[in-house]
């Protein structure tokens, strides 16, 4: 018999109100040794729960979910008790006094959901996503997922590439008898490929998926004492990170995080770039190019106008951020992209405009599908070098055929489905009758 687990469901308290949520095969007799009788399922209904003792623990409203029609699957109950530490500390305490009863495990109640299925893995990563929402772009990302378009898409795929080793495992049977006509293995590879360039399609939309989900990654770079750390307190209207008029005074990275439009955006503050003998500052020059080499942005900070080359390698964007515009100097912006003083003001609202629309146009349109997940995009790019080994034409259909195979698995992977059974489905239903 699994365990049965309890744990608060609801966020840090003091709350008003705390919700403790069990789930297994113990749910029912728990609740009755709590409440006495179990009320009806799915209402909600006001008690007095009790410990063994008899001894009132708090009055609270109990809601019981005989599985299988519970979010886990199993039989569940929900204690809406009120949100303090002492109470809930008690309630736990004499649940798990019970025979069976066990504290849960993070992830516990999803995990036993997806086993159950009642949700699969892109669902359930989602929901930890909802969770963990910031911003309304990712909010809008992880309910699209969770409630399964992406895992729709992939089942989609899953279906063809089982459909497609069916009719080419058939053609292998019966290559001798008339009936499989050769065109239809043409009519296969040509659909595999296909599939190919809409996987590749996918992948390519990737970076959108991490800018929506993950957020999207600015980097402060540039020498020493070129106002970098001001800025970024006046982007993050806090002081943030310590400012000095003594060059090298940032090591660390110091990041904040702000909404723009709904887009998180992370700006990352680093050390100023010079040769140093310092050893902690030299470990922050390093910090700093490695930041700046994997940003979506670097913003090239210069007091000057004059801007070396960062040399960060291809595909960087770089903008040009002249500083202390309110410090009469002789020489002109040069080269500069932006041109601002972090002290007066002037210019700031045209960089923080400039990154709102870089953002808005490289996260694109919150509601279509993009992986999110480096866990999904490293199996889409495995499923995909299988389809690409099933197209060719060197290697005998067998093998063509298991390549198939396995990108198919590759994709349930994704969702978490793979299953023998649907794939023998697939070829069994094609058969003729009577074969
Ligand atoms: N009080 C409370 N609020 C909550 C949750 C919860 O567990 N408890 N949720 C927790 O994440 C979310 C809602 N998600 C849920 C998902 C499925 C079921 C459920 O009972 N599903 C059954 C019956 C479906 C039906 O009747 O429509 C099922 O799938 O069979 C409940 C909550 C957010 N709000
Ligand atoms: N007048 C004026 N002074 C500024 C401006 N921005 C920064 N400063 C001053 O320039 C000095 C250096 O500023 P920081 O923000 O610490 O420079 P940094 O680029 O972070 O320097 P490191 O951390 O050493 O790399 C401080 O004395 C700031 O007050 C500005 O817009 N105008
Ligand atoms: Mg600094």
């Amino acid at each position: 018999m699994a365990d049965t687990i309890i744990a608060l469901s609801s966020g840090a308290m003091p709350s008003g109100v705390a919700v403790v949520r069990v789930s297994g095969p113990r749910s029912g007799a728990l609740t009755e040794a709590l409440i006495g009788a179990l009320p009806d399922p799915r209402h909600a209904t006001l008690r007095v729960l009790r410990d063994s003792a008899g001894a009132e623990i708090d009055r609270g409203l109990v809601l019981w979910f005989p599985g299988p029609a519970s979010f886990t699957g199993e039989d569940c109950a929900e204690f809406h008790v009120h949100g303090g530490r002492a109470v809930v500390d008690r309630l736990l305490a004499v649940a798990v006094e019970h025979e069976g009863v066990r504290l849960a495990e993070p992830g516990e109640f999803s995990r036993r959901a997806f086993v159950n299925g009642k949700l699969d893995l892109v669902e359930a990563e989602a929901l930890s996503d909802l969770i963990l929402a910031e911003t309304e772009a990712q909010r809008r990302f992880a309910v699209e997922q969770a409630t399964g378009a992406q895992s729709q898409l992939y089942a989609n795929w899953r279906e063809r590439l089982l459909t497609a080793r069916a009719m080419i495992e058939a053609e292998i049977d019966f290559s001798d008898e008339e009936d499989v006509p050769g065109s239809v293995s043409d009519e296969v590879w040509a659909d595999v490929s296909s599939l190919v360039a809409e996987i590749d399609q996918h992948i390519a939309s990737s970076d959108r998926g991490r800018i929506l989900r993950s957020g999207f990654d600015v980097a402060l770079v540039g020498a020493p004492n070129a106002g970098k750390s001001t800025l970024l307190n006046v982007l993050a209207g806090s002081e943030r990170a310590i400012v000095s008029a003594e060059p090298g005074t940032t090591r660390d990275i110091v990041e904040a995080r702000l909404d723009l439009d709904g887009y998180l955006v992370t700006i990352a503050d680093t050390a100023g770039l010079r040769e140093t003998d310092g050893l902690v500052e030299a470990e922050g020059v390093r910090r700093a190019r490695l930041r700046a080499g994997q940003a979506d942005l670097v913003l090239h900070v210069s007091e000057t106008g004059a801007f070396n080359d960062l040399s960060l390698g291809d595909g960087r964007t770089i903008w040009r951020v002249r500083t202390k515009t309110d410090l009469v100097r002789g020489d002109a912006d040069g080269d500069a992209d932006f041109a601002l003083s972090s002290v007066s003001g002037s210019g700031v609202d045209d960089l923080v405009g400039a990154i709102r629309s870089e953002v808005g146009r490289r996260a694109g349109q919150t509601d279509t599908l993009a992986p999110g997940r480096a866990r999904h995009i490293e199996l889409l790019r495995t499923g995909r070098t299988y389809l690409i080994d099933s197209l060719s034409e060197r290697l005998p259909l067998e093998l063509r055929a298991e390549a198939l195979r396995l990108a198919a698995d590759t994709l349930g992977r994704i969702t978490g489905r793979i299953d023998v059974e649907e794939m023998l489905g697939a070829v069994f239903s094609r058969f003729c009758v009577g074969k």
